[in-house]
């Protein structure tokens, strides 16, 4: 098996130790690729590149619309190869490949998308109140962007991170997740096609203890954009404080789905379900807590246990796969840990909280649709992001417990409320403190709409008009037009 290379300063490299690691298909455990296994060496490598490239290469005087071009052509690759792209994603992550492609057509729009901002801020003229003088701000490229990603939406999470700061004029190191990191390897061969200039875009293949940190930690490293779980978030904030580098962060969440009775019931059932249950619950805004008002609790649960039976998990490329595996061994356990605690904390099982039996599953890593009821907020399993398939569920009475519920988490991403009472609506999304709320709905996320979180769901925002502006500093320019001397000393 040919050995998947990082991309360092316009090159194809092996590790500079020699190392691999390979890859593994969630589904069935088998090999799918052998990639370089990066380490500090090789880190530090793709940073000078990216620096001297920022510094002395011509990337982030292009004019904008020219980088915007670049960026659009990327987009028209990735159209081209998405049948490709989107296959490597489900044997990488084990989601299907409806999945797959509709995150390839996602990712192609985020290209688009900001091929097409990248020259429409001309920057802002200033009304000076000093006479003779003329004010602008201008944004300009950070410089040298770090850029971590997590497994679950291996290229998405890339694709909002790199298609703005090349729009910008950055120069770039990419980290995908060393478990999933096929999408970004293919993707970075599309941006060497397109014509991007050596050095601007960089993969680096390898763990997050020794390459990830090193680009948090690096002196020559601006940005760092991490998406990824809030310990480790927690790692990149510590060491980006070395050099006060600008940092966004997406970190978990868990996400509350608030249902009142007056929603429409089928419509607000399916949608329960696929807010918890879409690729395995391995989604940082996930509706893993379903609030439900009291009067509607116990058919609501009685709809959801009735179609969670009925989930087909399996193969990602077979098209009646509804979902499929968790990502690796280690982190089912994780998720069966928690059905031990939620029993322990007195939450009653309703469905699922274990390994499936048919024999088609037993090869993968994949575990049952679990829904918990009699669910509180002090219990951990309310409070922790498990980041699989269990639902917790919980009663309120009234609108104002229903807020203070949800609101009651560390985490502030994103929730949702259902109910035909608009006003309602409105009043209960002005109250929660998320990043984005939906009415009526769970899950839309597109290329212009900015998408972050509150508390500890992260900082900074991606997506949109702001996702372009994290990947710019702000420069005021005053030009005295008559200068005099002072006279001063
Ligand atoms: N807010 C969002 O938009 C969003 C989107 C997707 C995933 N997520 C979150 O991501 C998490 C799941 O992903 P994960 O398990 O890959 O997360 P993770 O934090 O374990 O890893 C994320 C990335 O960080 C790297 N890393 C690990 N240690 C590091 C260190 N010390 N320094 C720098 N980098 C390091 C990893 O190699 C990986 O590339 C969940 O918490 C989920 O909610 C958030
Ligand atoms: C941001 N999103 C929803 C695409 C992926 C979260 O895990």
């Amino acid at each position: 098996m040919n050995q998947k290379q990082m991309f360092i300063n316009g090159q194809w490299l092996s590790a500079e130790s020699g190392q691999t690691r390979t890859i593994i298909n969630p589904f069935n455990q088998q090999v799918i690729a052998e990639v370089a296994e990066g380490n500090e060496k090789d880190t530090q490598y793709a940073i000078d590149a990216a620096r001297q490239a920022f510094d002395k290469g011509d990337w982030r005087h292009t004019p904008a619309l020219e980088r915007g071009k670049l960026v659009s052509k990327i987009a028209e690759l990735i159209e081209r190869d998405k049948q490709e792209l989107a296959e490597l994603e489900t044997l990488d992550t084990g989601k299907t490949l409806t999945e797959s492609i509709a995150d390839m057509e996602d990712i192609a729009e985020v290209f688009r998308y900001y091929g097409g901002l990248a020259d429409k801020d001309g920057g802002e003229v200033i009304e000076s109140p000093i006479p003779d003088s003329r004010s602008k701000v201008v944004r300009e490229p950070v410089g040298v962007c770090g850029q971590i990603t997590p497994w679950n939406y291996p290229l998405l999470q890339a694709a909002w991170k790199i298609a703005p700061a090349l729009a910008a004029g950055n120069t770039l190191i990419i980290k995908p997740s060393e478990i999933t990191p096929l999408t970004t390897i293919k993707v970075t061969e599309l941006i060497e096609e397109a014509g991007v200039p050596a050095g601007v875009a960089n993969l680096i293949l390898g763990s997050g203890a020794k390459t990830g940190q090193m680009l948090a930690e690096s002196h020559l490293v601006d940005l760092i954009s991490f998406t990824g779980g809030i310990e480790t978030g927690r790692k990149v904030m510590t060491a980006a404080s070395s050099n006060f580098k600008k940092i966004a962060l997406e970190l978990g969440g868990k996400n509350p789905n608030i249902v009142f009775d007056d929603a429409e019931f089928d419509t607000a059932v399916d949608q329960a379900m696929n807010a918890i249950f879409f690729h395995s619950g391995q989604v940082c805004s996930a509706g893993a807590r379903l609030l439900v008002q009291e009067t509607i609790h116990d058919e609501f649960v009685a709809a959801l246990v009735e179609r969670t039976k009925q989930i087909k998990l399996g193969n990602g490329f077979e098209d009646t796969t509804q979902s499929g595996p968790l990502i690796s061994e280690e982190h089912r356990e994780k998720v069966e840990n928690y059905v031990t605690i939620g029993i322990n904390e007195g939450a009653e099982l309703e469905i699922g909280g274990k390994r499936p039996k048919g024999a088609d599953l037993q090869q993968g890593f994949f575990f049952e649709p679990t829904i918990f009821t009699n669910c509180h907020t002090s219990m951990r399993i309310v409070q922790e992001e498990t980041f699989g398939p269990i639902l917790t569920i919980e009663r309120f009475e009234t609108e104002e417990q229903a807020i203070q519920l949800a609101n009651d988490s560390k985490y502030g991403l994103a929730g949702a409320v259902w109910t035909k009472d608009i006003r309602k609506a409105e009043r209960v999304s002005s109250e929660l403190r998320m990043g984005t709320v939906w009415i009526n709905d769970f899950h839309p996320y597109f290329a212009q709409a900015p998408w972050g979180g509150y508390k500890s769901s992260g900082i900074g925002r991606e997506l949109g008009k702001l996702g372009l502006e994290e990947y710019t500093e702000v420069k005021h320019v005053f030009e005295n037009t008559n200068p005099q001397p002072l006279q001063w000393f």
